[in-house]
């Protein structure tokens, strides 16, 4: 299609977890002819261990440092849309890195949002844990993502798209993803 000629070379997705990076991204690529990535994934493929194996032998800092290192070598990748880890590109090094290679897009969910959909899956994600590794559930759930997504908005909002997906289906957002994109293209147009 003429019109993906002015696309991005690689389109990073960014958000907190749950929001839907992994299940947007290969509709997303599916859409534009590109290639999808999971940047987990690709940490994970490359240790040979689960994302809870990671954090549990080196913690956090371990994980980040393996995530950094993912994330650069997206830059020889053409045409690619990139589904970023929740916690990838909460860090002004990382993000800036995004900013200059790529279009980010933050995929927009509240809270309350995000609590229903993690709720069945936080055994897998070890920053919704408690100091046990026990899952959170309900309430305390709710108040530790409501806290981690308030440290973290500054730096999702710096994303070049801010799409508010609240209430829409899988479908709706990735016409939302398309549509903010092409509304880059055409205001970059018109610029010239
Ligand atoms: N409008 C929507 N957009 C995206 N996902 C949705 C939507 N509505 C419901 N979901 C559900 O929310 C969940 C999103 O999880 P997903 O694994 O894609 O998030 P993620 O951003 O990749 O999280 P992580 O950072 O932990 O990898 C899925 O179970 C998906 O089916
Ligand atoms: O939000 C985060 O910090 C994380 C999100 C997941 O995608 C994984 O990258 C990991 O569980 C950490
Ligand atoms: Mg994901």
């Amino acid at each position: 299609m003429q019109w993906q000629a002015a696309f991005p070379t690689r389109i990073y997705l960014t958000g907190f977890m749950g929001c839907g990076k992994s299940t947007i991204g290969p509709l997303l690529a599916r859409r534009l002819g590109y290639t999808f990535l999971d940047l987990d994934a690709l940490i994970v493929r490359q240790a040979g261990r689960s994302i809870p194996e990671i954090f549990a032998e080196g913690g956090e800092a371990a994980f980040r440092a393996l995530e950094r290192d993912a994330l650069r070598r997206t830059a020889a990748l053409d045409a690619y849309v990139i589904a970023t880890g929740g916690g990838a590109l909460v860090s002004d090094d990382n993000l800036a890195w995004a900013l200059r290679n790529g279009r980010v897009v933050y995929l927009q969910v509240s809270a309350d949002e995000l609590a229903r959909r993690l709720a069945p899956e936080a055994a897998g994600r070890p920053l919704l844990q408690d100091r046990h590794r026990r899952p959170l559930q309900g309430a305390a759930l709710r108040r530790r993502i409501a806290a981690m997504l308030a440290r973290r908005e500054p730096w999702y909002r710096r994303a070049h798209h801010v799409v508010a997906t609240d209430g829409l289906s899988v479908e709706e957002t990735v016409e939302a993803v398309l549509h903010a994109l092409r509304t880059y293209r055409a205001s970059r147009n018109e610029r010239r």
